[in-house]
């Protein structure tokens, strides 16, 4: 059942009774099950209600500032650093001392909140575990509530999971990585929760509820004390940073622990958010361990905050990688940011998964890996991510090469040289050309992703690539923008004006897509409906926000029937 545009803002039926016990005003419009309602206990769901009517305004008053640098921005504006804030980049001050449970994170894996996954990630051998609601993971009522479950048991420390079909059955090793949880952005509503007749914000949701059930476990087991752990991602400027501060300071106090426990790497994803670095860690200083270069968001970033300007398009997706001088600029930025406020300067993610049937392939894939592991560690990066248990021991060898036992580089290299960088720097403009097979493959990848995220799979293995919510929304800006501005294909020498041939390459892309993944797999699956979304976007007079937020229409499935005739 597809509950298709129907989260609106309609107020809850008066008489329906909730199976849920629920506080007052909250409304659990998701599919009853014994094992939700675990996780959705009434204490729980009010310690999300309270976070939820405490911060709603802030949080509404951040999306309108979005709104507006939006705005200044598609007036030909250009984002760069705040004069009003420069005394915090010129002050000297310094974040919280480093948990010593997290000193050592050289290699961090990430994946979905998905059971055999999580067991899988923590065995792994890397220093953390990255458990993902946010672009690994199609925030479906079921997905959402069972990665809960599985967050809580793995905490508690009893998680198992039973392949019967393998006969194989997963449980947690002795050694295990340090969990980090990542909640939504704030612009993602949860729609199966209403709470005094509005959605929930998706993000409060996560944190509310995975804080609520873990924090006392997670401190005796994981923590030495300290946490739980988190990634923040896709924020744009520091008041975002402040409500989260305030967020933690709340949970804190509900929890009766003491301020900063709840430790938080931001993710810099978003050009608007380069700018504001220091901004952030200071209005997170007491709970921060670092920022990450969550280098797909920030492409996607950089084509969405210059969509009103045509003399700065992408090349193809392909060619911005982290050398272009505009990426290699934000990821030193900020590891001179980082070290110079003591805490760590995290890496990103490398595409590359391994080749199982293409030695030759997938030699090349690891050396893809290696290289960009090996330019992180020399700038001075503190640690990695990894998409896959097969790529870790490469990492990790690479991080040990350089910096041998040391757990971080936070004191050792300093980057002073960065902060010569300059907004040019930070904004220049990337290199390389655009091709026919570039378009082909935006059109094949975003798809195939969207098909796989409308059937509840948020991370996806493509032509060799992890595919994820970030790294598919290039895909779609880049057409969008791409058809907006009328391109020429350069790179081909053929001439062909992109809105010349969207039509046709969808058909044909379709029809590739449909061999590739065989008729049967095709006709189940939800290719159509992926490819009229997706196109509908790219070819929008005005750019969507962001890709999943009109797809999360499809994904919303409300049960009031079901729950009120169990009654
Ligand atoms: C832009 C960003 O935000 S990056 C961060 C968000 N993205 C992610 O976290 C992506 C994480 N990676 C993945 O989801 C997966 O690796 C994929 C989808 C890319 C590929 O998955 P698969 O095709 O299943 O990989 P493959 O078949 O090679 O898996 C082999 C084994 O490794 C496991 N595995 C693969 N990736 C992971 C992972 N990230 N964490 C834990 N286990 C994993 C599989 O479950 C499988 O286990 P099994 O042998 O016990 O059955
Ligand atoms: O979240 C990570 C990214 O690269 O985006
Ligand atoms: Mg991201």
């Amino acid at each position: 059942m597809i509950g298709l545009g129907s989260y609106g803002y309609t107020a809850p039926s008066s008489k329906k009774i909730n199976a849920y016990d629920v506080p007052q005003g909250v409304d659990i419009r998701g599919r009853f099950d014994e094992e939700f309602a675990k996780i959705l206990t009434k204490d729980a769901l009010q310690f999300v209600a309270d976070l939820q009517r405490e911060f709603r305004n802030h949080i509404k008053y951040a999306m309108e500032c979005r709104k507006e640098a939006k705005r200044r921005h598609n007036e030909g504006a250009l984002p760069g650093f705040d004069p009003a804030t420069r005394y915090i980049r010129e002050g000297k001050w310094t974040c919280a001392p480093v948990p010593p449970a997290v000193a050592d994170r050289r290699v961090e894996i990430t994946g979905p909140v998905e059971r055999k996954m999580i067991i899988n990630a923590l065995n792994s051998g890397a220093k953390v575990f990255m458990a993902d609601f946010e672009d690994a993971l199609s925030p479906s009522w079921e997905n959402l509530m069972r990665g809960q479950i599985n967050l809580k048991d793995a905490v508690e420390g009893t998680i198992t999971f039973n392949d019967k079909a393998r006969n194989r059955v997963y449980k947690l090793n002795n050694e295990i990585a340090r969990l980090f949880v990542r909640p939504r952005g704030w612009h993602l509503p949860e729609a199966h929760i209403f709470i005094d007749g509005e959605p929930a914000t998706g993000c409060l949701v996560d944190f509310g509820l995975y804080f609520y059930h873990n924090y006392a476990n997670f401190r005796n087991t994981q923590g030495q004390g300290f946490g739980p752990f988190f990634y923040l991602p896709k924020m744009e400027n520091s008041r975002e940073a402040k409500i989260w501060n305030s967020v933690f300071d709340k949970a804190e106090k509900m929890a009766g622990i003491e301020k900063g426990s709840i430790r938080a790497t931001v993710l810099i994803e978003t050009l608007p958010a380069v700018f504001q670095m220091d901004e952030i860690l200071y209005e997170l200083r007491d709970h921060s361990v670092g920022l990450n270069c969550g280098r797909w968001d920030y492409i996607f970033s950089y084509v969405k905050t210059f969509q009103g300007h045509p003399d700065r398009l992408l090349p193809d997706r392909g060619q911005v990688g982290m050398t272009q001088h505009f990426m290699r600029s934000y990821s030193d930025l900020l590891i001179r940011t980082c070290h110079r406020r003591g805490v760590h300067a995290m890496g990103g993610m490398a595409a590359q998964i391994p080749i199982r049937d293409d030695p030759t392939a997938n030699e090349a894939a690891f050396e893809l890996v290696r290289k960009d592991k090996q330019r992180e560690v020399k700038a001075g990066h503190d640690g990695t991510w990894a998409a896959h248990p097969g790529l870790i021991k490469t990492c990790m060898e690479v991080f040990t090469n350089t910096m041998g036992n040391s757990p971080n580089q936070i004191e050792t290299v300093k980057r002073e040289d960065a902060s010569n960088l300059t907004e040019d720097d930070l904004l220049q403009r990337p290199r390389g050309v655009r091709t026919m097979e570039g378009l082909r493959l935006n059109t094949r990848v975003g798809i195939q992703y969207l098909a796989a995220w409308l059937t509840g799979s948020g991370s996806v293995p493509l032509y060799n690539l992890m595919e994820d919510a970030a790294t598919a929304e290039i895909s779609r800006v880049q057409i969008w923008q791409w058809l907006k501005y009328g391109v020429e294909l350069d790179g081909d020498g053929l001439g062909v004006r992109v809105n010349h041939v969207f039509g046709r390459v969808v058909e044909e892309e379709m029809a590739r897509i449909e061999r590739e993944v065989g008729k049967e797999k095709f006709k189940k699956g939800m290719y159509k409906e992926a490819c009229k979304i997706f196109t509908r976007q790219c070819t929008a007079s005005t750019l969507d926000e962001f890709l999943t937020l009109d797809a999360y229409n499809y994904i919303v499935i409300h049960h009031p029937k079901d729950v009120s005739s169990k009654l």
